[in-house]
């Protein structure tokens, strides 16, 4: 296991580029904890294989080093960076059984027979495949092959790093969480470093301790669950994170007040003056509806199961609330924002109180 650390890293496709724009990567200095359970999240297109290629050494990066631990393996190949992938799509030996395949890497390294057997054991259970181990991998559905997929890619544990690029995509809803959960039970068990490389916040938040977002080509926040819907670092993440993502509304921030469109705000905090692009954000979850406070137009409210989502207008702009399970909707809403969970932007990054 190895703590993976991005030094001034940089990519681009282009044999010669001259803008950021021309950065699949732009530039990023980051530190992956040894033994971390991390999550790569963002839209199609944000870079995150580029990342993960990157550290898979499938890739060289155009500038900035790759280190293992204390070792420089930016132009190491994969093989020699001691590492297990686990792809979107099935890699598994037709000919083999499923044991012969989960054995694989393991009988490649050497290992003793006894211990060959109990590791296949323990991995096979992980996955829901201990009672079909004798079968040909060939004529298993892709479901079953992933499975197997994900299994060889856990199986060794003296690996650096164990790699998962959207390993769920073709697994069943059902089987989906109840993997995720066997690979956050691997992950406390045996504390390999893992990367999972996903676009769905789900997958993202129930798997990780620390979830890395990115945006065009850009780590935007590496952070836990928690930070991340509490505190997003970038408008991009309070957006992205959360179901509706987080209202963001321009606004001018002066000491503890913003004024947004004429409302006034109690920002529960104070503020160093701002110049430039200013926007204050909240959560749906913080948004109180009563028959106190701002006057809000409503366009619908959604019955989503466990709440309702109110959705309007708020002095001009789009503005989304929760309605939490209990509470009625008076005949004429208004909206009040919790004082204490709200953010503030400026040029997109999140500023703290009392700081410019
Ligand atoms: N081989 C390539 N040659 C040129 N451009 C590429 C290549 N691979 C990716 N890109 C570009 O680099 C950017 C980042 O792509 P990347 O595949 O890393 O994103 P992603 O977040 O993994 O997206 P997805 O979730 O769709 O796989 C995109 O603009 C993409 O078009």
């Amino acid at each position: 296991m190895a703590r993976i650390t991005l030094e001034n890293l940089a990519h681009s496709y282009l044999p010669k580029p001259v803008s950021d724009a021309d950065f699949a990567l732009k530039q990023m200095t980051h530190i992956w904890d040894d033994g971390g359970a991390y999550a790569l999240l963002g839209a199609s297109g944000c870079g995150k294989t580029t990342l993960l290629n990157i550290i898979s050494g499938l890739l060289t990066p155009s500038q900035g080093r790759v280190l293992f631990g204390d070792r420089d393996v930016t132009h190491a190949p994969t093989a020699e960076r001691n590492i297990a992938q686990v792809f979107q799509f099935p890699v598994v030996y037709d000919t083999m059984t499923v044991r012969e395949n989960l054995a694989f890497p393991l009988r490649n390294r050497g290992k003793d027979a006894g211990y060959i057997a109990a590791r296949v054991g323990r991995i096979a259970q992980m996955i829901g495949m201990e009672h079909g181990l004798d079968r040909k991998a060939r004529g298993l559905t892709a479901d079953a092959k992933q499975k197997i997929s994900l299994g060889r890619g856990m199986v060794r544990e003296d690996v650096n790093a164990i790699l998962f690029d959207e390993p769920l995509t073709v697994i069943d809803p059902h089987m989906k969480w109840e993997l995720r959960t066997q690979l956050k039970q691997l992950h406390r068990q045996f504390g390999h470093t893992m990367i999972y490389v996903t676009h769905d916040q789900t997958e993202a938040l129930t798997f990780a301790d620390k979830v890395v977002v990115m945006h065009d080509g850009r780590v935007v926040q590496m952070g836990t669950p928690e930070e991340l819907f509490e505190t997003p670092a970038h408008t991009f993440v309070g957006y992205f994170i959360g179901s509706p993502g987080m209202n963001l509304f321009p606004a001018k921030v002066q000491g503890r007040e913003a004024d947004l469109g004429g409302l006034r705000i109690d920002l529960g905090a104070d503020y160093a003056p701002l110049a430039g692009e200013t926007k204050i954000g909240i959560r749906p979850e913080y948004v109180q509806i009563s028959d106190q406070g701002h006057p809000v137009s409503i366009s619908s409210v959604e019955d989503v199961g466990r709440h309702r989502i109110l959705r309007g207008r708020l002095a001009g702009h789009p503005v989304n609330a929760i309605l939490h399970e209990g509470e009625s909707l008076p005949a004429e809403p208004r909206l009040g924002f919790v004082p204490g969970r709200i953010n503030v932007y400026h040029d997109d990054w999140r500023v703290a109180p009392g700081k410019v």
